[in-house]
């Protein structure tokens, strides 16, 4: 089975206007209100490609019910663990000529909380899959994806990883499955901007040096470049259309990856179908469906 987990999870306020003004009243041209948070965003891509998987995580109050009740109404399985205070975050993502995000900070989780994750992730077992990805509410230690692999060692679990900085460095010496920084997030961990793919690549297989199985460098509207365990480098552009919201194109990217790898096993294929989620999530304006993916299949 496939785990995802989502420390901060939200529910993601789009809204649309010609152009936003920093400091005036704007109005919108139209809004809607989106299931987020990274992890939740890979359990929907998953199901939407026909992968049963599991979403765990914490939520709280009104905010957090409204996500629960709209996961479990489009079919994707829930194991969230309920925080007595709080509410579970709105992130605002505004569309009005640049993408302009607000993300919340989120809900305390309380000692006890967190252990109980810990309970419930002994029970994965051999072949099960673990995605954990997004930001930590910053009651949380920074070690904590750290020791969720820790804990996972030795028991035949899959890891992906989707986090930035410390919270993705400091888990490479558990040996990660899946590791997606984009290029940005990669640049930060090296200190310097990134140009070329030589340097992209270079920098991949230091995270690979330092203990990660496959590296997956996503370049918004660049492509991607995957640097796999056999130590072969590949390299996808992106199809023609029209962006319309790239919020998710990430987490598609990631859902894609597991579910090609599932299907086939290959490491080309499985980057074919992430960079197919992550181009038809930015051509629509939520989450691509199954359809939109597998019809970008093709083009690569
Ligand atoms: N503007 C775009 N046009 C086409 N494909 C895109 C665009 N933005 C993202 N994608 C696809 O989605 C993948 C992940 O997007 P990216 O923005 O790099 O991830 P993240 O959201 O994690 O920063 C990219 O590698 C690319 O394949
Ligand atoms: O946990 P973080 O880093 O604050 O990010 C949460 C946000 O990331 C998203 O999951 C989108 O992620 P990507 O655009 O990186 O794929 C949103 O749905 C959510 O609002």
């Amino acid at each position: 089975m496939i785990y995802t987990v989502t420390f901060n999870p939200a529910l993601d306020y789009v809204v649309r206007m010609d152009r936003f003004r920093a400091g005036e009243v704007n109005r919108t041209a139209s809004e809607e209100l989106q299931l987020g948070g990274k992890g939740i965003n890979v359990s929907t891509v998953l199901r939407n490609l026909g992968v049963e998987n599991v979403a765990l995580g914490f939520l709280a109050g009104f905010t957090g019910r409204a996500l629960e009740d709209s996961l479990q109404k489009n079919g994707i399985q829930t194991d969230f663990i309920w925080l007595d205070t709080g509410l579970t975050r709105i992130n605002v993502k505004i569309k009005g000529g640049d993408e302009t995000e607000i993300n919340g900070r989120g809900p305390d989780i309380s000692g006890e909380a967190l252990e109980a994750m810990f309970h419930k992730l002994d029970r994965l077992g051999e072949g099960d899959v673990l995605v954990v990805s997004g930001s930590i509410p910053a009651t949380l230690p920074s070690d904590i994806y750290e020791r969720i692999l820790a804990r996972l060692e030795g028991r035949g679990i899959r890891t992906v990883v989707d986090a930035t900085r410390d919270l993705l460095c400091n888990v490479l010496p558990y040996k990660p499955f899946l590791i997606k920084p984009n290029n940005l997030e990669l640049g930060e961990i090296f200190g310097r901007e990134l140009k070329s793919d030589e340097e992209i690549r270079d920098c991949a297989a230091q995270l690979q040096q330092r203990g990660a199985r496959n590296v997956l460098v996503s370049m918004a509207g660049d492509g991607s470049l995957l640097l796999d365990e056999t130590g072969a480098c590949h390299r996808l552009g992106v199809p023609k259309g029209k962006v319309l919201n790239s919020v998710g194109a990430g987490d598609s990217m990631v859902a894609g990856f597991l579910a090609g790898w599932l299907e086939k096993g290959g490491y080309a294929y499985a980057h074919r179908l992430g960079a197919a989620a992550g181009s038809a999530t930015a051509f629509s304006d939520g989450l691509a469906t199954g359809e939109e993916i597998r019809a970008l299949l093709n083009t690569f």
